[in-house]
């Protein structure tokens, strides 16, 4: 094993200090669930009789009581092409787990937004909260406690998010996500986003438009960009809970589908009365919390990150925050470049090498903790082989380095970047996230005047009347998670892209989201605390001189302080409603900040 970077051993150490006491009463939260908790056998006549009254030929088995059975979370809807082909998994998860002597039921669904579909939308802004939505609807699922086990099906941005924090409560049941794979490259990411430009500026029609956008996303699978879902994949590999190479491995594929019949096979293997017993709870630790940071910065991951991952390690006790990504970001190397970061999509990265070789260099280099319980064993290792088929039996062998393209993949010792690019910015405005691994390393430091907006809206509507030509800081307000549920506003992508292209300095600054998808536009994004609780950025004037700089980690309202002081910050917004937004309120009103995850749901539980 080799030696651990220091940087990440220091990181770790301040993770596991801070959350001595909260680690301290999950432990012994799961080990109470298990030994006195509602387990099936806990259960009445008349509540086992309910649950495998309709189990048609695994009644008997079920009844009986004496074989391993496993519940099925599931995402399934026809509106994620991520989460389309869900829609045959439950049937092929009980053959599978009848050919290990076990049973599986569907516990339950889950909901499940498509952020492509919301995207500018007023659905967005129940995007966020969808996440908790997602989390209460699987703990709803678990509760039925007729399960020794249990399977996620879910891939997309919030869902993986909602359903580890919902099924962490069951911490005592071992589990296992399943994924589905990315739909096969259609257009590529860089000519859809070409097009959007041109359309932008209103020199490519709406028909142009709707072909280079059916052409991008064309198929069942997930969307081949490296944004939130693709970045959810890779964790789930760092973090031990997929079968390993899983991630990126396409659907309807017979590989695919011995991955999935697999994972139903595994998770009885470690289950509840087994010699080799993982529940989830002990395989999401302070480790495994640090080893998803450290490959989110190394791949270029999604900014959400910097909510779900607090979110996350929240719900098995466990305290990450921006300073901890700060800190490993600048001993991570940016070892891959994926669309946006890149012009190669996740079919590509998979063809090069994938996570296999990730794993591989981040475990030589000693920036990811091997010595941690997966659910394929006890060594990270295992993540850095990849899954074949040979005389059609699933087995796994080292990557090739042949198929490595060194545009797609890097080694440690010669990464695209020395750092992981996902920096906290501080200053007299609040605390900030901002992501440079897409960022032209001129436009690292941003200082321009700012145009203030309270909406996505009005500023597509400035650009349309040519306002905004010029050097620009863009600053939309009152997105933050009490004031409207924390949108993305990655519709401003292609705008400010023609503005940058165009020559000017131009930066987002933003108490709300961008997607995983955006990139190019330097954005000081999930400012805290946001303008809906009375945050600095409410005093932010038309005019006012800002700086951005990544290199410093600075955002600085250039005011003069005594006037700076004397300003009180803009009124909070009234709430919207419609798209069911008014049935959020309270998530809105509950929410803590974005650098603790943004969660409602975890504040009111003392998580
Ligand atoms: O965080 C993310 O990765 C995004 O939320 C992504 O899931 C979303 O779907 C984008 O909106 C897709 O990109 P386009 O909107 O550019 O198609
Ligand atoms: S990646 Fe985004 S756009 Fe694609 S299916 Fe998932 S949520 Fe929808």
């Amino acid at each position: 094993m080799n030696q651990l970077n220091r940087t990440v051993s220091a990181v770790t150490d301040r993770v596991i200090g801070r959350s001595r006491k909260g680690r301290a009463s999950y432990l012994a939260l799961i080990a109470a669930q298990r030994e006195h908790g509602v387990n099936r056998k806990a259960l009445s006549c008349g509540n086992i009789a309910h649950a495998f009254a309709a189990s048609g030929e695994d009644k008997p088995v079920i009844r009986a009581g004496r074989s391993p059975n496993i519940g099925i979370v599931t995402a399934y809807n026809d509106m994620l092409s991520a989460h389309q082909p869900y829609g045959r998994y439950p049937e092929i998860l009980k053959i599978a787990a009848r050919e290990v002597g076990a049973t599986a039921q569907v516990a339950g669904g889950v909901s499940a937004m498509c952020d492509g579909v919301t995207q500018g939308q007023s659905g967005m802004e129940l995007s966020l909260f969808s996440r908790d939505t997602i989390a209460l609807s699987t703990a709803v699922a678990l509760s039925h406690a007729m399960f020794e086990g249990a399977l996620l099906l879910g891939i997309c941005d919030k869902i993986v998010p909602g359903l580890l924090m919902g099924a962490l409560r069951f911490g005592h049941l071992p589990m296992i996500l399943v994924p589905g794979g990315p739909m096969p490259s259609g257009l590529p990411n860089r000519e859809k986003a070409r097009v959007r430009q041109l359309y932008s500026e209103g020199k490519a029609d709406k028909a142009e438009l709707l072909e280079a956008e059916a052409a991008s996303y064309h198929a069942p699978g997930t969307c081949t960009f490296y944004g939130t879902a693709n970045s959810n994949q890779m964790m789930m590999e760092v973090m031990g809970l997929h079968m390993p190479g899983a991630a990126f491995v396409s659907p309807g594929t017979r590989l695919r589908q011995e991955l999935t019949r697999a994972a139903a096979h595994r998770v009885v293997a470690i289950g509840w009365d087994g010699d080799d017993y993982r529940p989830l709870g002990r395989c999401i630790d302070e480790k495994a919390i640090v080893n998803a940071a450290v490959g989110l910065l190394a791949t270029g991951g999604s900014t959400n990150h910097t909510l779900h991952l607090p979110a996350i390690a929240r719900a098995a006790g466990i305290t990450i925050d921006w300073e901890d990504f700060d800190t490993l970001s600048q001993a991570v190397p940016l070892i891959t470049r994926i669309y946006p970061s890149g012009s190669s999509d996740v079919n590509d990265f998979h063809a090069a090498g994938g996570m296999a070789f990730v794993i591989r260099e981040l475990l030589a280099a000693g920036l990811l903790h091997q010595d941690v319980l997966t659910v394929a064993g006890d060594d990270l290792s295992r993540y850095a082989t990849s899954p074949t088929l040979e005389n059609d039996a699933l087995t796994w062998i080292d990557p090739h380095e042949a198929s490595r393209d060194e545009s797609i993949l890097r080694p440690v010792g010669a990464p695209f970047s020395p750092d992981g690019g996902m920096r906290l910015l501080t200053g007299n405005l609040g605390r900030a996230v901002i992501k440079t691994s897409a960022v032209d390393t001129s436009r690292l430091t941003i200082e321009a005047p700012v145009a203030i907006f309270q909406d996505q809206d009005d500023v597509l509507a400035a650009f349309k009347a040519d306002k905004l030509n010029r050097d620009v800081i863009i600053v939309v307000r009152f997105q933050g998670p009490q004031a409207n549920g924390m949108p993305e506003l990655h519709k401003l992508t292609p705008s400010l892209g023609v503005l940058q292209d165009r020559g000017h300095q131009v930066a987002l600054l933003t108490d709300g989201r961008m997607s995983g998808a955006s990139g190019k536009v330097p954005s000081a994004i999930h400012v805290t605390p946001e303008a809906q609780t009375g945050g600095p950025i409410g005093r932010l004037r038309d005019g006012d001189h800002v700086r951005i700089c990544a290199v410093r980690g600075e955002l600085a309202a250039l005011v003069e302080t005594a006037e700076w002081q004397a300003r009180s910050p803009e009124l909070p917004h009234a709430e919207a409603v419609g798209t069911g937004r008014e049935l959020f309120a309270f998530m809105r009103r509950g929410s803590d900040g974005a650098e603790r995850g943004a969660s409602a749901m975890l504040m009111v539980a003392g998580l």
